[in-house]
């Protein structure tokens, strides 16, 4: 993959259409879940286990899983392939991907690069073309595939639960999000605006974790809105492969029709148009301006759903308790952010935000080491970390019987 980098990160700007910068940078994190992965293959070991009884030993042994089913969105087209298939392939699985069908291409390039480095012929297949629906319901039911593991919306995630019913596949799900971002009255504020642009706006709003809703305190809010908006006014929308281009187009109609309808129903629900607000067809198809929104409320339908496009609803709160209740009042956990820097605070705060990750002080989380995941329903199961290769294994007990004491 590195050798290949140059021409990975293109396909990406040219099926996906993020900036150059971002799809390097992608390959660069792709890549590492297999140094990552091959690291970890070394260490899937099992136990032996004093029996009560003296005359036997337990064995644990932890074996690899069988043919696994991996389902992949468009707006990773690399880095969710390989944060699957390096630990289904480290723990001693085959695989069989279905790519989005916006980003066929990076599989096919992995695909082509993994026989290149020795993977023998049908550890890695892609079906790049097969329709979403027949292919999902075929890996869900077939029982040669012993897991399934898919990114995506929760919306497929539940359906793809209920269609692997009938044979109790293992599953991994990482669904959707509504990350909250919360700057406390204690928090460094140009830390705080710099983290929400890079959470916030990172590949033009089209990531799980990016920062969904941003609450802040109301003793910062006039302040945090001049930076906030002095600095996104600084960002060029444009075609990836130009260098001076910042940010791309989301990527297709139907994730522009929602970034539309968040924006018209906050503005006539009382929420005020701070920056952007417009669709850029002279610049080409599905390009939209970054936007903030200010005085979001919880009437607003942009607070209850993942709008996975560039908008950003600003909401005011005036205590902790308040941002923590508004914060957590989404049926999904995947991430969340908050800035402070009052230590006791953040404990209190990291225990109580219901969702699998959070950035403190921070608005980028993710790396191969970092346990990777939500709760409530945004999914289960972890990916990348060391916990991300178990859930391609299974641990078999043999209790050796008849010892001599
Ligand atoms: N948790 C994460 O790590 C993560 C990462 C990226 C995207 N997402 C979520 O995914 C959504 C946006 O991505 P998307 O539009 O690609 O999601 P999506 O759920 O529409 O598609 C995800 C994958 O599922 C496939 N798919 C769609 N219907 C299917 C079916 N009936 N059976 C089997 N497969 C099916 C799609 O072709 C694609 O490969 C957002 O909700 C975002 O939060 C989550
Ligand atoms: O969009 C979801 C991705 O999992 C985000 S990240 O690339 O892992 O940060």
């Amino acid at each position: 993959m590195k050798e290949n980098q140059d021409d990975l990160a293109k396909i990406i700007v040219l099926e996906n259409g993020k900036p150059y910068a971002d799809a390097f940078g992608e390959i660069t994190y792709a890549a590492s879940f297999f140094q990552w992965f091959s690291e970890e293959s070394a260490r899937v070991n099992g136990d032996i286990i004093p029996s009560a009884n003296a005359t036997s030993k337990i064995l644990a042994l932890r074996q690899p899983i069988g043919p696994c089913g991996i389902i992949t969105p468009w707006n990773f087209p690399s880095a969710m392939i390989t944060r699957k298939l390096g630990a289904a392939v480290a723990a001693g699985c085959t695989t069989v991907i279905k790519p989005a069908s916006e980003t066929p291409l990076s599989a096919l390039a992995l695909a082509h690069l993994s026989e290149k480095a020795g993977f023998p012929k049908g550890v890695v297949n892609v079906l790049p073309s097969a329709t979403s629906a027949e292919v999902g319901k075929i890996l869900c039911e077939h029982p040669l595939i012993k897991k399934v593991s898919s990114t995506g919306s929760t919306g497929v995630g539940k359906l793809l639960m209920a269609q692997s019913s009938s044979t109790l596949k293992k599953l991994s799900f990482e669904l959707g999000g509504n990350a909250p971002f919360i700057v406390f009255e204690d928090a460094d504020l140009d830390k705080a605006v710099d983290g929400a642009i890079a959470s916030k706006f990172r590949s033009s709003g089209q990531t799980c974790i990016c920062a969904n809703r941003l609450f802040i305190h109301d003793s910062l809010y006039d302040e945090f809105v001049k930076k906030f908006v002095d600095k996104l006014s600084k960002t060029t929308l444009g075609f990836g492969l130009d260098e001076k281009t910042t940010h791309g187009p989301v990527i297709h109609e139907k994730s522009m029709s929602k970034v539309r309808s968040h924006i018209e129903n906050a503005i006539e629900k009382g929420a005020k148009l701070l920056l952007g607000g417009k669709r850029r067809e002279d610049i080409g198809e599905n390009f939209h301006e970054l936007t903030v929104l200010g005085d979001v409320t919880p009437k607003m339908k942009i607070f209850h759903e993942e709008t996975f496009g560039p908008v950003a609803p600003l909401i005011r709160f005036s205590s902790d308790e308040e941002a923590l209740s508004l914060a957590n009042d989404t049926e999904v956990g995947l991430a969340g952010y908050f800035y402070s820097s009052d230590i006791s605070k953040i404990f209190k705060v990291a225990e109580n935000l219901e969702v699998g990750m959070i950035g403190v002080n921070t608005g980028a989380i993710s790396e191969a080491a970092m346990p990777f995941g939500g709760v409530k329903e945004s999914g289960f199961g972890r990916e990348g970390s060391k916990f991300g290769i178990e859930d391609y294994t299974i641990v078999k007990s043999v209790v050796l019987g008849g010892l001599e004491n």
